[in-house]
């Protein structure tokens, strides 16, 4: 049967029901073919009905031969007629200027009066794009499908989430993907990076100060907490906080009250807490590094967000976004095949992080040209085990009294040279460079901060 001869068996009423809803919404049968479209589906879709009643939902969502599960994705209509109950899943269709765009269905049964599923209701709510959100939160691999379906449930409550998962995985995208998400989106989302921290100004960075709290507090000042009132406060790498800070933190996610320093009154705070570490705070509380109490109340919502090496299908979709950041990048696109394989070989300690390093260098390698296997070859380079000692100076980072102690300074090149050779790699970056993990972080953020073109 094509479309032409497709005849709808809805009722008439059915239509004005649907026509009812306030997001686009479809009516499919159980051999695919779309049985109605409401009025916001056809508006937002800029179609008309003779186009879309009749056609099959894989070739008008998808603009696919086949039905979703053949493609690797879940179908819905599958789900509800198995099991006769609703289900939701994200999935990523076509707009009406055939722009990818993901969208979240809620697909429900519609039963006949003898209680059998004649059809599958299903309503779709387009996700934010790059231009609400900012930072885009690529992934379109069945990991990261369900990883946007949990952040779209836990984003509008105001639950404490801990953002888990190595270094360069995402997690600050993924915080800020929440915020964005949430009713607070309109307030501020404040980082606060715990290895940023100097240990004697850190409490008055965190909670604020009253004029004369200490000497050289010559006058009143708002803290980190204070100024996320109405939004959200992103703390990241929370293993590294004190225990004194821990204290601190537990009761303000207890009281939703903070002190500031010298302040006799306590004011109160309406933020949101996400936090991220790299670390197994699990262990940390074992080993008496973390506050069990706390921990808790941080695991109220726990989200792991998995290495690039076991979702490897994100790595297309990432390097054609970070090639449409470079200034002439989609020009590149697309990737001759070797390169494809030789991305997807690679293991990427660093992340989405050193995927992003390694196509901003090869970009730069290639010039005008097309993106080829030789433009990769620093892949192959081997990794140095050598211990390193350089003792060159630089005003901005010699001060870390850390290197003091041990009698090294690095300078920011160097720590750049190396950071890239181990490809994003903190862990092997600092211990090449002789230094903590975390003076290292505190490195980068002052770099960052001092120089934006240089990360
Ligand atoms: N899913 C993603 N989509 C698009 N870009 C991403 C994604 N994940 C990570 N990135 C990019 O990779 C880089 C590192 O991401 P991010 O800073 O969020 O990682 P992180 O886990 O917070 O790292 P760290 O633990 O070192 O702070 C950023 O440039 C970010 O924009």
């Amino acid at each position: 049967m094509d479309q032409k001869h497709f005849e709808s068996t809805l009722l008439p009423s059915c239509q004005q029901m649907i026509d009812m809803y306030h997001e686009p919404f479809v009516i499919i049968g159980r051999d695919y073919r779309i049985q109605a479209a409401n009025r916001h589906y056809l508006e937002h879709y800029r179609t008309t009905r003779d186009k879309v009643v009749g056609s099959f939902c894989y070739k008008i969502s998808h603009h696919c031969d086949v039905p979703c599960q053949q493609h690797g994705e879940h179908c819905p209509l599958d789900t509800v007629f198995q099991s006769s109950k609703p289900t939701h899943v994200i999935h990523t269709h076509y707009d009406c200027d055939g722009n990818e765009e993901l969208v979240q269905l809620e697909a429900m049964p519609i039963f006949d009066e003898q209680g059998n599923i004649m059809s599958m209701g299903e309503s779709i709510n387009r996700l934010s794009s790059v231009e609400e959100t900012g930072r885009q939160l690529l992934g379109r691999s069945p990991v990261m499908l369900r990883l946007t379906e949990i952040l779209q449930r836990v984003a509008p409550t105001q639950t404490t989430v801990l953002l888990q998962g190595e270094s360069g995985v995402g997690k600050e995208c993924v915080a800020e993907y929440i915020h964005r998400q949430s009713s607070r989106a309109n307030g501020p989302l404040v980082v606060v990076d715990s290895t940023t921290l100097g240990e004697s100004l850190v409490e008055s960075q965190l909670f604020g100060h009253e004029r004369g709290a200490f000497t050289g507090a010559d006058k009143r000042k708002q803290g980190l907490i204070e100024s996320a009132q109405g939004g959200t406060l992103f703390i990241d790498e929370i293993g590294e906080l004190s225990a004194s800070l821990q204290t601190k933190l537990l009761r303000l996610l207890e009281t939703s009250q903070i002190r500031r320093l010298g302040a006799t009154e306590f004011t109160d705070i309406d933020i949101r807490i996400i936090a991220a570490t790299h670390r197994d705070l699990r262990e940390m509380v074992r080993q008496n590094q973390f506050r069990e109490d706390l921990y808790f109340r941080l695991t109220a919502f726990p989200i792991y967000i998995p290495p690039l090496r076991e979702r490897k299908e994100d790595i297309n979709g990432l390097v054609e976004y970070f090639l449409s950041m470079i200034p002439g990048g989609e020009r590149k696109l697309p990737l001759v095949p070797e390169v494809q394989t030789l991305l997807m070989q690679h293991d990427y300690p660093g992340n989405v992080r050193e995927l992003r390093n390694i196509i901003e260098r090869a970009s730069i390698l290639a010039h005008e040209h097309p993106l080829q296997p030789e433009h990769f070859s620093f892949l192959d380079e081997p990794l140095s085990t050598a211990p390193h000692n350089a003792v060159v100076d630089d005003e901005n980072l010699s001060r870390d009294p850390l290197l003091n102690r041990r009698n090294i300074t690095v300078n920011k090149q160097e720590i750049l040279a190396i950071l890239e050779k181990h490809r994003g790699h903190r862990v092997k970056a600092a211990q090449e460079l002789g230094i903590s993990e975390r003076t290292l972080y505190r490195h980068l953020r002052q770099i960052k901060n001092g120089d934006q073109n240089t990360l």
